[in-house]
């Protein structure tokens, strides 16, 4: 079986193209909770995993939309926590 121990998001929605180190999410076993504010970036993060793993973009992104746009702000903050 694989897994997936962490993940980089840079340039996708709130996540900046240079927000460095700041967006690496790790991956616990056996579990992994995302929790965050509303608009911190929780389903950008499971969004970004289905690409990663499948190459299907969201519904409605065609067009630029899954792309940072700086005009639309920056406010990524969530934390990963594993509970067993
Ligand atoms: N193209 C873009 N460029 C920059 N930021 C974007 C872009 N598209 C969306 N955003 C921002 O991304 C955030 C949306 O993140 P997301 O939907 O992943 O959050 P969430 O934590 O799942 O929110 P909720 O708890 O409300 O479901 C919003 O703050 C929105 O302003």
């Amino acid at each position: 079986m694989s897994s997936i121990e962490k993940i980089l998001i840079r340039g996708i929605r709130s996540f900046e193209a240079d927000a460095g180190d700041a967006a690496t999410i790790s991956f616990y076993s056996p579990l992994t909770l995302i929790t965050g504010h509303n608009g911190s970036g929780k389903t950008t993060i499971i969004e970004c995993l289905k690409y990663a793993t499948t190459g299907e973009l969201p519904p409605g992104s065609k067009g630029g939309a899954f792309v940072n746009d700086p005009k639309v702000g920056y406010n990524f903050c969530f934390e990963t926590a594993a509970h067993v």
